[in-house]
């Protein structure tokens, strides 16, 4: 990497606490790229939101894809406000930008960071029991978006909605589950699955993951989970498992539930990635707008900061793990300490007080 790299970041802060965190996300990194100094970033925010759409009609201009592709990455808040159906939000902004990115996956990393307050006591003792990769394929399946209504207003009204595999979206998840599994000490993959009900789609899954684990026989240990089961396994033996792969809208639950048990959804990062980097790949928290606490300033910022450390080990192709390992100790020294959490976390400081502490840590860190 040459010195002063700039990093083109399209942000697009949404609705909610989306807004309050991206600001804060962006105040990090900021701090982050002038402490380090070897590189910077240059945002175009984007007032993409519920709000715009209700006063202009459209979330994102026509020429959407051409103005997001300009920059290296793009850093997402949330989207969805009640005053527009929860369908029309999702699938005028996040769904397509991580269909026609072609950002195939969604990593959603899960472990107990220092000083969190997981519910189950297993994890109370011994916070290293759970530690996971939840790998979800993020272009098709149950949100494929095929399907439809007809009779709709009368009592005969019939909707479908056609979840959708095919052997090529199928086996490039796999295969990116099986190398993340690789990369990992454990080196250990649980495939979720719900094909005992579900006799087409799901038995295509499962195929396709036995065929690409040949490639990684002897080098990675696998398992299959009905995703039922699943749910009970991940409460009750945490420690039995290290990267999961599991469907769009399978893994889109069992990520709240694993973020629930290491003690907050406030918490939880994700990377919508296009392995092949030919469209920017996006990073945003796994919550959504929160409309309940939105405008109060005590949205915990940390799943925030999590996804930016993430985009800077994306962005840095290698060259940027230790700043980005530097970026999460920061994050982790302030989650220790009870004065700098939020109130999901038991604590009692806002989003601007932990922002601020985690910018202290930073130069700290990056400076020690
Ligand atoms: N990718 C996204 O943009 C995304 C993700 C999830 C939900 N949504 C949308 O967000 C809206 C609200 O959805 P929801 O209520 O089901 O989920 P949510 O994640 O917004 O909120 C669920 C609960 O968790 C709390 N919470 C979430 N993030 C928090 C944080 N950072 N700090 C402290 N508390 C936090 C909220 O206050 C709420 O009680 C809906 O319109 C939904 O469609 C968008
Ligand atoms: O269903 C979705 O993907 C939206 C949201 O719940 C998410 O997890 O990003
Ligand atoms: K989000
Ligand atoms: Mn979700």
């Amino acid at each position: 990497m040459s010195q002063n790299t700039t990093y083109k970041i399209a942000a697009i802060p949404g609705d909610g606490i989306g807004v309050d965190i991206t600001e804060a996300a962006i105040q990090v990194l900021d701090t982050i790229a002038s402490t380090n100094g070897s590189f910077k970033f240059e945002y175009t925010t984007f007032d993409w939101s519920s709000k715009k759409y209700l006063e202009r009609g459209w979330y994102m201009q026509d020429d959407w894809e051409a103005q997001l592709k300009k920059h290296d990455a793009i850093y997402f808040g949330a989207v969805g406000w009640p005053d527009v159906p929860d369908h029309i939000s999702l699938w005028q902004m996040i769904l397509p930008i991580r269909q026609r990115m072609n950002q195939y996956v969604n990593v959603r990393p899960t472990r107990i960071l220092k000083g969190t307050h997981p519910p189950l006591a297993q994890l109370q003792q011994k916070p290293s029991d759970l530690d996971w990769i939840i790998v979800r394929e993020n272009s098709e399946g149950e949100y494929a978006g095929q399907g439809g209504t007809t009779h709709g207003h009368t009592s005969h009204a019939t909707a479908t909605e056609v979840a959708i595999f095919t052997h090529v979206g199928i086996e490039r998840i796999m295969r990116f589950a099986f190398e993340t599994a690789k990369s990992r000490p454990r080196k250990k993959l649980t495939m979720v699955t719900k094909s005992n009900a579900q006799r087409h789609g799901m038995v295509l899954w499962d195929k396709v993951f036995y065929e690409v684990a040949k490639d990684y026989e002897g080098v990675v240990e696998y398992d299959k989970m009905l995703v039922d089961a699943m749910t009970v396994r991940m409460v009750n033996k945490p420690e039995s498992l290290d990267t999961v792969v599991a469907t769009n809208l399978h893994a889109d639950i069992l990520s709240d539930l694993a973020a629930a048990l290491a003690g907050s959804i406030g918490i939880a990062p994700s990377s919508n990635l296009d392995p092949t980097r030919s469209c920017p790949s996006m990073f945003e928290p796994i919550h959504g707008s929160a409309p309940d606490i939105a405008g109060k300033g005590i949205a915990n910022p940390v799943g925030a900061f999590w996804s930016a450390a993430e985009m800077v080990r994306w962005l840095g192709k290698g060259e940027l793990d230790k700043v980005a390992d530097q970026f999460m100790q920061a994050i982790e020294n302030v989650t220790a300490n009870k004065e700098t959490r939020t109130r999901d976390m038991a604590g009692s400081a806002n989003t601007k007080a932990v922002t601020e502490a985690v910018c202290r840590e930073i130069e700290k860190v990056c400076k020690a």
